[in-house]
């Protein structure tokens, strides 16, 4: 049989109508009950804006290695700046023993927040932390900034349809994300001149962490595939001006699985095709770090404890390092 991941448009919920705005809801509520992954069109972003971003990525990232390395902390554990291949295995997040992913990556957050104790003391220190933009190329920094914030507003968005979905007031999660931690990582695939070790591939079979993942990617040879619920692995299409949605492990444990977390990896190029690089650019919206994510079930049916969002993440940070 062959399944493809559902399309939704979103213009009509941005429009406003509180009637488009639940039967959208319902629809993610059905796909993500299914396969837990979408793309979403009418989602409003400036498609100027996607391709000035993909092409300063290109840029970076074509750049020689020690130019890059100039941008990555000494220290592992700092989520910021600049990750070389053989940094993390995404699949030993989900308890795989696999080889390092083929990629390289460049990790950012928000540019600023507002300077009182939440954000600057304690707990906040390890969650908002200052970005590590290289010199080159000029105006990277300024165009991420833009890209962030506009998947900020759409996110904010989804997350209201999101609870519209799942029968709960539509601004249910509204006091767990207005401080939210979201990081972003644009992943680069670099061509593979050499064949990949046993196991190895550019992402290796993972969950995401967080709530909803925001990815635009490019249809290339060595893609994204999503796992069936009957375990057939089917490719993804991440046509340049859309986004595909996917819910992440967050997600799946406050609906109390009602919604899945789909398990997805990106390929190695099949041997014979000409050795090219791709690009996704992943926005991973995760809630403030003190929100406490709590199953929604009736008493004595949550399939979880409860977790906090900031320590969630850090030990999925601490299991994908190799
Ligand atoms: O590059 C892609 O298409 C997906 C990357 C991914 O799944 C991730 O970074 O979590
Ligand atoms: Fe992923």
């Amino acid at each position: 049989m062959s399944l493809s991941i559902p399309v939704i448009d979103l213009e009509p919920a941005l429009r406003g109508s509180a009637a488009e705005r639940l039967r959208t809801g319902r629809l993610i509520d059905q796909t993500c009950r299914h396969i837990g992954f979408f793309t979403i069109k009418g989602h409003g972003v400036d498609p100027v804006l996607i391709r000035t971003l993909r092409k300063q990525a290109y840029a970076f990232f074509e750049q020689p290695l020690a130019e890059k390395q100039r941008v990555a902390p000494a220290d592992a554990g700092t989520p910021r700046g600049y990750r070389g291949l053989g940094f993390d295995s995404l699949a030993r997040g989900n308890a795989l023993d696999a080889p390092a992913d083929i990629k390289e990556y460049y990790h950012f957050g928000r540019e600023r927040w507002p300077q009182t104790p939440y954000y600057t003391e304690g707990e906040g220190r390890r969650y908002f932390i200052p970005n590590l933009w290289p010199a080159s190329p000029a105006g990277w920094a300024a165009t991420a900034e833009r890209y962030y914030l506009a998947l900020e507003k759409l996110t904010g968005e989804m997350m209201q349809l999101a609870a519209l979905g799942l029968d709960l007031p539509e601004d249910f999660f509204q006091d767990k994300i207005d401080r939210h931690i979201t990081a972003m990582r644009i992943n680069h695939y670099p061509a593979q001149a050499v064949a990949p070790a046993p196991g190895q591939l550019r992402a290796g079979a993972h969950t995401d962490y967080g709530l909803l993942t925001i990815l635009n990617g490019e249809n290339k040879p060595g893609g994204l595939e999503v796992l069936t619920r009957g375990g057939d692995w089917i490719p993804v299409e991440t046509e340049p001006d859309t986004f595909v949605v996917n819910i992440g492990d967050l997600l799946m444990r406050w609906t109390n699985d009602r919604w899945v977390s789909n398990t997805h990896r990106v390929i190695n190029p099949p041997e014979g095709t000409a050795p090219d690089a791709r690009l996704s650019v992943a926005f991973f919206h995760h809630p403030n770090y003190d929100a406490l994510v709590e199953c929604i079930a009736p008493p004595g049916l949550a399939k979880y404890p409860p977790v906090l969002s900031g320590e969630y993440r850090d030990l999925k940070y601490r299991q994908t390092r190799v």
